[in-house]
């Protein structure tokens, strides 16, 4: 166990000043800090770009000895990694990218118990190995253990949208070593995942210092286009983006700002999200092919030419505007100036949902989250979620937690469905409901409900197809539906 010392000792302003480059800390994570300097479990449940990552960040840096950090996403380890490594901290990574000398020389650094990198990211999967085990026995032996910091934590859950049975064993940190503090981390967790968490990961919820902080973004103006099938709903996004460039164009005071910036009129950086690898290139396409800039990103691309679309989205490059992507693309990738993103067609879940809204507009600016959605997909994502159910085996180990997971996501996508059809409420206010978050939830006009909710009931009544006309479709088999990518 590191030297406990009180976190006034800490000069924690004067590390965000220099090593952060930020002036001021973010409403409680000077709490949270502290109470993970001062040894404490801590969970920290908050908004989509809050600045979760600091919160374990700077107690590693302050600190004695090795923070280790659990997180499920490569992207997000590279990004943070290589973001850590420009302000000079010794941080490092092992998962599958990495080569076998850089493991060799960070297991080297972990073998001698006192090790210089101050954090080091690793995969759940990676601290189920006993190699792995001993080494962290060796550096807790001489007392440099520091913390466990739990990124994307509600994969912890069977009750949560991104269940990942490794995320479990992460249960071998407190029976391990009880004094070693956790801080876990999410954006989305109900009441009962963080509960299941807590008791899974062998918290002491006596203990716990729980910080829940809201989910709401009020600078996202979040909002339902409503589409069948009958109609092509690209045009409508086609509209949506040239009325956006135009309106930068016409503002000459805009237009010199951004040329400052070393910005165009017509960067208008946004992600469309599709639930089909297909969609991703014919999309892409259409867009070029209209003279907006735009690149496919999915998982069955050359890897070149997905680092290619990243790199070139991230630095704002002229034909690299739009990234059309599968689900889980931009997680963990820090990139303030996403001024939309939209959702083809209803996402998976709630959860998958919010957190992909949540790439737009870190910088803390007006950014739109469009989805496009239609009771056809809606049958479609049900009679997949259906299959699924038919599919899952019976018997065998782990069948309980899969069955569990798809009345998951059955509940989850139910929730969905009902914000998308719903024109009663707010939709900043859905979502704080949907996560049981009983705090404010400003909308200042920012949703389709509270700017004009007459016309939100006709744009529905006008736009969806009618529920006799999906029950026949259904009968007739029409919305099966092939895997999703
Ligand atoms: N005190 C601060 N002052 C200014 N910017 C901050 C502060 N803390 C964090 N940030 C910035 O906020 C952004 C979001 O931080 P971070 O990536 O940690 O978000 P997050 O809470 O993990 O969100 P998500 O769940 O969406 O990934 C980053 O650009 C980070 O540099």
């Amino acid at each position: 166990m590191p030297n406990k010392r009180k976190a006034a000792h800490y000069d924690i302003d004067f590390t965000l000043r220099r090593v952060f480059g930020k002036r001021s800390f973010r409403p409680t994570q000077r709490e949270v800090i502290t109470a993970t300097l001062e040894g404490e479990d801590v969970f920290l449940q908050a908004a989509t770009s809050f600045g979760k990552s600091l919160c374990y960040q700077l107690p590693a840096i302050v600190d004695f000895g090795i923070t280790i950090v659990v997180s499920p996403l490569l992207a997000l380890m590279n990004n943070q990694v290589a973001s850590m490594r420009k302000a000079n901290v010794r941080v490092e990574t092992i998962n599958s990218t990495t080569t076998a000398t850089n493991k060799r020389r960070i297991m080297e650094d972990l073998q001698c118990g006192h090790p210089l990198t101050r954090l080091l990211y690793v995969t759940p999967e990676y601290c189920q190995l006993d190699s792995f085990r001993k080494l962290l026995r060796v550096v807790h032996s001489q007392r440099e253990l520091a913390r466990i910091a739990i990124d994307e934590a509600h994969c912890v859950s069977e009750w949560g949208h991104d269940f990942r049975p490794s995320f479990q064993q992460l249960r071998f940190f407190k029976d391990e070593f009880p004094n070693i503090p956790v801080i876990c981390l999410t954006a989305t967790a109900t009441a009962r995942v963080r509960d299941d968490i807590i008791q899974t990961l062998n918290l002491d919820p006596a203990k716990l210092k729980m910080f829940r902080m809201t989910t709401s973004r009020p600078n996202l103006h979040y909002e339902i286009r409503f589409k069948s099938d009958e109609e092509d709903h690209y045009a409508d996004f086609l509209q949506f983006i040239k009325a956006t460039h135009a309106r930068r164009a016409e503002n000459p005071a805009r237009a010199t700002q951004l040329a400052t910036q070393n910005q165009r009129t017509d960067n208008v950086p946004g992600i469309i999200y599709t639930l089909f690898r297909k969609d991703c290139e014919s999309l892409a396409h259409r867009l070029c092919a209209d003279g907006i800039g735009a690149k496919p990103y999915h998982a069955g691309l050359p890897h070149a030419e997905r680092a290619d679309a990243l790199a070139g989205w991230v630095d704002n490059r002229p034909g690299y505007d739009i990234i059309v992507a599968t689900t889980a693309f931009g997680m963990g990738i820090d990139k303030e100036n996403v001024r939309f993103v939209v959702h083809w067609q209803i996402p998976k879940s709630f959860e998958g949902f919010y957190q992909e809204a949540g790439r737009a507009g870190r910088d803390g600016k007006a950014s739109r989250c469009i989805l496009y959605y239609g009771r056809e997909d809606r049958d479609r994502a049900a009679s997949m979620l259906a299959r699924d159910q038919a599919r899952q085996p019976q018997k065998g180990a782990g069948v309980r937690a899969q069955q569990q997971q798809l009345l998951n996501r059955g509940k989850s996508l139910q929730a969905l469905i009902e914000y998308c059809e719903s024109t009663e409420t707010c939709r900043h206010r859905l979502i704080a409901k949907y996560f049981a978050d009983e705090g404010e939830t400003p909308c200042d006009f920012a949703c389709d409900w509270c700017k004009d909710a007459a016309a939100l009931v006709r744009r529905k009544e006008r736009g969806l197809a009618s529920e006799e006309w999906c029950s026949t479709q259904r009968q007739m088999g029409r919305y099966e539906v092939d895997e999703y990518e």
